[in-house]
């Protein structure tokens, strides 16, 4: 059974995953957050800026990405420099808990020096570093971070990885589904009509009959899909 929440429109879905992003500031210990990127976070970047600025205790908190494109900071497609312009920039974070991707590097380089920062900085469950949350976004074509249908080694050993854009042919560098699927909750954050099709297909299938990286990859504990009512309308 797919968890869904589903809310009215984005504005509610972002205040709803800002107030768990607030419970996870009030923790004693520290917390270990993947963000997504691609274009859907930016309403809830924005939201938690205007919003939640004074309220979480950002210190408290660690942020990653998911994946990231191959290019630098200050590049329109880089996931960091996404989240810098619409929320780092306006919080008081310190800088030391903000691991970033640098795309800039050599992509396998990268790929190895991040899976060595993870392990050393994430605590470990079953012996892999295990994230505390975990938020993805889902392409119109079923991919998450940087894992694309057909493209995708669900049996990876290795925590983090070099992907090919299969249209494109950009490189990025991504968590593997094993690091993954470690995390403590995952939460899809899937917004407007354009996914609807493509939540429906696997709302009705069983995931292993689906070549969807966003339909296989479930977390150890909680896995759940925040929807607004226009990407839910076929569900
Ligand atoms: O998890 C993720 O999902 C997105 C999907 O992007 P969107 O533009 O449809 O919101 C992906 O491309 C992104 O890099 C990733 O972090």
């Amino acid at each position: 059974m797919i968890n869904y929440k589903v809310f009215d429109d984005g504005q509610a879905v972002v205040e709803a995953l800002s107030q768990e992003l607030l419970e996870y500031s009030q923790s004693t210990q520290p917390v270990h957050i993947s963000l997504s990127g691609g274009s859907t976070p930016k309403l809830w970047f924005k939201y938690l800026a205007d919003h939640y600025r004074d309220k979480i205790n950002w210190n408290n908190l660690h942020f990653w990405w998911g994946d990231e494109r191959c290019v630098a900071p200050n590049d329109p497609e880089s996931n960091y420099g996404q989240a810098k312009a619409l929320l780092l920039d306006h919080i008081e974070m310190n800088p030391e808990n903000i691991h970033r991707i640098i795309g800039e590097n050599d992509p396998e380089e990268e790929a190895q020096r991040l899976a060595e920062e993870i392990c050393q900085s994430v605590p470990k469950v079953h012996g892999i570093p295990a994230f505390d949350w975990i938020v993805l976004g889902m392409g119109d074509d079923g991919h998450t971070a940087s894992l694309f249908p057909h493209h995708t080694d669900f049996n990876d050993p290795d925590l983090t990885l070099v992907a090919e854009h299969p249209q494109s042919g950009q490189l990025r560098v991504s968590k593997s589904a094993r690091l993954l699927s470690n995390a403590e909750r995952i939460t899809y954050l899937v917004l407007g009509e354009g996914k609807a099709q493509r939540l429906q297909e696997i709302a009705t299938h069983d995931s292993v009959d689906l070549p969807y990286p966003a339909a296989k990859i479930k977390a150890r504990n909680i896995t759940e899909w925040y929807l607004d009512a226009n990407a839910a309308k076929d569900l």
